[in-house]
């Protein structure tokens, strides 16, 4: 049988490397996971949940800790901030581990790692959270909305703040839940390889629960998974991962029999491929991203969905290239974002996301407008699109695009369903949000060229 001590060593690297040497945890994680393959299945779900959990709820359990340690949390050493932080985390979620086995672990763990010095603290901190956790004070929703909605979901104040100037303080505790929810795996059907039942039952016959998503047609809900990559559904390339969010783009993309199609920004290809799919084998889709690597995972889902007309190229899409101008019937622009609309699936960005950052990003994001608009045909569509939640990189940017170029918005309800028809999307564009709308956050506009 495994060692218990060794899978929460195997956590605490995990958030160091996470929070101390800023990796993204979904990377890290992938890596532990398949380097550790040998391990049971439950020690495998104990690093999944421990690691994951303690990131979602980071803010929460510095929170909790600084009630108890005299020591701040950012002037404590890394490690023995993070052993405090996954143990907390066990202490408050995890009803299935006794509390004295998390603090006895957490103070060996502490010794292991050469803290000899620092076991009575950890030991201390620990039993005293042990101790009192249900009588951990929390800031009240309605004197301090702002650290009430920090604490209890774990997300940075300016993040909250940025939200707040757009929608009122429960829309915002509903987006923040959404994000807080267990996110199930959606996947778009390539109808063009095999019909919708026919996905279905195969899945089923492989022992997973499948959902049909209410917004599309052939997108579904996975759930009881063991390895997306073993069925043959995906194998057969019947099935592509991405989210409903993501498949809209296609859908107000509406490409036509015959269109030429360019991506700008399309790594790992979700989209690039959607839109292949949907033009039967017809026109053309050029799939373009900044690196070789990026763009090597585009050419493997090609192969194993055998589309014909689709291409990855290596591009940067802030370097005109003449031999594009007015090539293109549909441009999609689906940007490098902050990614604060997939949090739920990536936990650790919003804490290495910065209002500085995030400036930097919009103008990477104008700077790409500004190359790109060019290719689009007089009389074509752009997509713009981004998996961010905020007005600096969706409604700011699309005005400041409609100022400057000669584009206007379309409406987009010929192509929404109707529960997602409103006044935004008359005009031409939509924001999704995770808790309101049963999808990632995303933002999407669709534009036509009117001119030279
Ligand atoms: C939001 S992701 C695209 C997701 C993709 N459209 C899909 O559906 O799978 C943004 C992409 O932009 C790429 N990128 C960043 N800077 C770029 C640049 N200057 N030129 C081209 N691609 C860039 C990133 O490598 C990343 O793959």
């Amino acid at each position: 049988m495994t060692d218990v001590i060794n899978t929460r060593e195997i956590v605490l690297a995990v958030l160091n490397e996470v929070l101390e040497e800023d990796k993204y945890s979904h990377i890290v994680l992938r890596e532990v996971l398949e380097k550790y393959q040998y391990l049971e299945k439950r020690d495998r779900s104990f690093i999944t949940r421990v690691a994951e959990g303690t990131l979602e709820n980071l803010i929460e359990m510095d929170y909790i800790i600084s009630q108890f340690s005299s020591v701040k949390v950012s002037r404590m050493k890394p490690a023995i901030r993070n052993i405090l932080r996954m143990s907390v985390y066990q202490l408050k979620y995890m009803d299935s581990v006794p509390d004295s086995a998390v603090c006895n672990e957490g103070v060996k763990l502490a010794q292991r790692k050469g803290f000899f010095n620092l076991k009575g603290f950890v030991n201390g901190v620990l039993r005293s959270v042990a101790r009192n956790l249900d009588k951990v004070k929390y800031p009240d929703p309605k004197e301090m909305p702002v650290p009430y909605l920090s604490v209890t979901y774990s997300m940075p104040e300016w993040i909250l703040n940025r939200w707040l100037r757009l929608y009122d303080f429960e829309t915002v505790e509903t987006i923040c839940k959404g994000i807080h929810k267990d996110h199930v795996t959606t996947v778009r059907c390539n109808l063009n390889k095999a019909s919708k039942k026919d996905i279905m039952e195969s899945l089923r016959n492989q022992g997973v629960t499948v959902t049909e998503h209410p917004y599309l047609d052939y997108a579904l809900n996975l759930f009881d998974y063991n390895y997306l990559k073993a069925l043959d559904a995906f194998r057969n390339g019947w099935i592509q991962v991405q989210d409903v969010s993501s498949m809209l783009v296609a859908e107000v993309a509406a490409p036509k029999w015959g269109d030429y199609c360019i991506d700008v920004c399309a790594a790992p290809g979700g989209k690039s491929l959607h839109l292949a799919d949907k033009l039967e084998g017809s026109g053309f889709v050029e799939a373009r991203d900044i690196t070789e690597s990026k763009v090597k995972l585009m050419q493997d889902n090609i192969e194993r969905t055998a589309l014909i007309n689709m291409n990855a190229v290596v591009a940067d899409a802030t370097v005109f290239l003449p031999a594009s101008e007015e090539k293109a019937d549909i441009l999609l622009a689906d940007v490098p974002c902050s990614g604060l609309g997939v949090i739920g699936r990536k936990p650790d960005i919003r804490y290495k996301m910065t209002e500085k950052k995030q400036e930097d990003i919009v103008k990477l994001q104008r700077q790409i407008l500004d190359t790109v608009w060019k290719y689009v045909k007089v009389g074509g569509t752009l997509v713009y699109s981004t998996c961010t939640i905020g007005a600096e990189e969706n409604q700011y940017n699309l005005k400041w695009f409609l100022d400057n170029y000669p584009f206007k918005l379309e409406s987009i309800d010929p192509y929404l369903p109707e529960e997602l028809q409103g006044k935004t999307t008359r005009a031409g564009y939509l924001q999704l949000l995770p808790g309101i709308h049963e999808s990632d956050g995303f933002f999407l506009a669709r534009l036509k060229r009117v001119s030279e």
